[in-house]
């Protein structure tokens, strides 16, 4: 899994294909090796030893796989897991005016140089996506959780986080934007 597409690679910039159920055997392996990736990751042990960027998100274009479907396994305070999922087909159904932005900015495992600036996003959105076993789901989202999420989405999108970013001033952002540390 230590090859994770990179920034310049056109598989980043193509909106990714639907899945259909039931899953291939291939897009279940996919499925499954994007969230071990997530956990090995996140595993300082285990991190260390095969050098790995720890991630709260993966989503299948960066494995090469053009295809709408993304892991994410976001920490919450003390070693509790606030969502851990795969995201197959998801849409954002609904999102808040207010925007939100992660304090530190963003960085994304796809593009290897720094790029300052505040990412304004959507700071609660509800997505629809089918699971693994193609159920659908609907579940309610805010602060980084959401945040993780729309940097997924944008994935099968073809977008990359420092495309939201303002170019003429980066730290440029709404008044009452919501900054999360
Ligand atoms: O598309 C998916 N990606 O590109 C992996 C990204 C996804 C996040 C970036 C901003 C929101 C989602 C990712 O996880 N990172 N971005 C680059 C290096 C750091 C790493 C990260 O934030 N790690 C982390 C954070 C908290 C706890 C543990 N690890
Ligand atoms: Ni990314």
């Amino acid at each position: 899994m230590n090859d994770i597409t990179r920034d310049g690679n056109d598989v980043l910039r193509k909106r990714a294909d639907k899945v259909t159920f039931p899953l291939s055997d291939e897009y279940a392996k996919a499925a499954q090796d994007m969230m071990e990736y997530l956990k090995n990751s996140q595993d300082k042990k285990i991190a260390e030893k095969y050098h790995l960027r720890a991630g709260v998100g993966l989503a299948a274009p960066q494995i090469g796989l053009s295809i709408q479907m993304a892991a994410v396994l976001v920490p919450g305070p003390d070693n509790t897991i606030d969502l851990e999922e795969t995201l197959v087909n998801p849409v954002i159904v609904s999102q808040s005016v207010q925007v939100a932005a992660l304090e530190e900015g963003e960085g994304c495992l796809s593009v290897d140089k720094e790029v300052p600036g505040y990412v304004p996003r959507h700071d609660r959105i509800t997505i629809r996506y089918q699971n693994l076993d193609g159920e659908t789901k609907q579940i309610k989202l805010r602060d980084y959780p959401a945040i993780v999420c729309q940097h997924e989405i944008d994935h099968l999108k073809g977008t990359l986080f420092y495309d939201h970013i303002n170019k003429q001033n980066p730290m440029d952002i709404d008044d009452n934007a919501i900054l999360i540390g």
